[in-house]
């Protein structure tokens, strides 16, 4: 369940009252200590105890060694299964408290309260949790609801403007695998400010929410939220493993336009939609340079993705604007096309 509230504590405090959790663990990085915890804090009326917890930001600290320290915090605070885990922040900390909440004596409830757009539209909703292992992305993790997800637009007003493109990445994503009036809306947006997406964000809440609740187990159309992530997720991987972290989004836009030139080499859009399609992506984000990185390289972390069966890397693709397919085998000659593709556009 979601609720969408504009600086409404009450729900999360009657919430908090019907729930009786033993133990608040609010999870928290140093940036939504800084700008959304304070808000939090000031608005909770509650005598329930809490803890709060603090990572560093970013996706470097989404591995292993930060899940082992977690556990163990909460084993120091001698968290039992009636604790509730509140998790304050963007896709990181939503992704791993999530998962921290779900393994955690084989599972204590959590509630997602996003900071980031890309928290609010994509991540905080549909129960993915997990971490990156081995510069994998997601590849260690569970599928776990939150028991309810508080959504505050007010704590975009800190959030840098990097942050926001990110999240209007996976925005676009929406429009293009499930509505094409969404895409037009989104396209026709002159500047990328909170206050100019706000108006679009609930329409892309529901097409997560709605596609997540036909396959939450993600066996079939729930792979089309997967567009433009099996090359997205690997180029992503690169750049962290190089020492030069990109946002989600960045690597997101960037693999929507090569699996949109996929799309196009298997004959199933057009050359108009094609072209209507990148040249929308390329006016919102910036090229990436990948030229350090080979189409082997980047073939090799796309052998790991999760949609893959029988040894096929198997692609979510686009039918028309706001219709996508999934299941797709590609041959490697049209994914490296498509990467070469890319590396020409600069
Ligand atoms: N589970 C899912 O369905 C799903 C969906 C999409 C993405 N993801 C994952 O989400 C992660 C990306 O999430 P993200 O883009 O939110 O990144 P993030 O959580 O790293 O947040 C981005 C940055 O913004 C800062 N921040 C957060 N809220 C802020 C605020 N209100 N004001 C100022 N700064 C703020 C953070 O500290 C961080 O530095 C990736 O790991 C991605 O794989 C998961
Ligand atoms: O919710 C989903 O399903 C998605 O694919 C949404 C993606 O935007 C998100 O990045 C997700 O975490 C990717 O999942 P993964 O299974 O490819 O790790
Ligand atoms: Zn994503």
């Amino acid at each position: 369940m979601i609720s969408i509230l504009d600086h409404d504590f009450s729900q999360l405090n009657n919430f908090l009252t019907i729930l009786q959790p033993t133990q608040l663990l609010i999870l928290v990085d140093e940036n939504t200590h800084e700008y959304c915890l304070p808000t939090l804090l000031g608005n909770l009326e509650t005598e329930i105890p809490f803890e709060i917890i603090e990572i560093e930001a970013g996706e470097e600290l989404k591995t292993l060694e930060t899940a082992a320290q977690l556990w163990e915090i909460l084993t120091e605070f001698e968290t039992d299964r009636k604790a509730l885990m509140i998790n304050l922040g963007g896709g990181v900390i939503t992704d791993m408290g999530g998962f921290i909440a779900s393994t955690y004596k084989r599972g204590i409830p959590f509630i997602n309260i996003p900071t980031t757009l890309l928290g609010m539209c994509d991540a905080s909703i549909g129960g993915k949790t997990g971490i990156d292992h081995q510069f994998l992305k997601n590849i260690i993790g569970t599928f776990a609801h939150p028991e309810h997800i508080f959504v505050f637009p007010e704590f975009l007003n800190t959030l840098p403007f990097e942050q926001l493109r990110s999240g209007f990445a996976e925005m676009l994503k929406h429009g293009l695998i499930a509505d094409q009036n969404h895409w037009k809306d989104l396209i026709s947006i002159k500047d990328l400010t909170a206050e100019n997406i706000f108006p679009f964000i609930e329409r892309s809440m529901n097409i997560k929410q709605n596609v997540v609740g036909q396959d939450f187990r993600e066996q079939n159309i729930r792979k089309t939220l997967n567009f433009g992530h099996t090359i997205g997720h690997a180029v992503e991987s690169l750049f962290l493993l190089k020492g030069k972290p990109i946002t989600h989004g960045e690597a997101v836009a960037m693999g929507m336009i090569c699996e949109t030139r996929i799309s196009k080499l298997q004959d199933l859009i057009s050359e108009e939609t094609e072209t209507q399609i990148i040249s929308s992506l390329r006016k919102f984000y910036p090229h990436l340079d990948i030229t350090e990185f080979s189409p082997e390289e980047i073939l090799n972390l796309m052998k790991n993705d999760k949609k893959n069966s029988f040894g096929n890397i198997n692609f979510s693709l686009i039918k028309r604007i706001g219709n996508a397919t999934f299941d797709c085998s590609i041959p490697i000659e049209n994914i490296k096309e498509a990467l070469i593709y890319y590396q020409k556009l600069d």
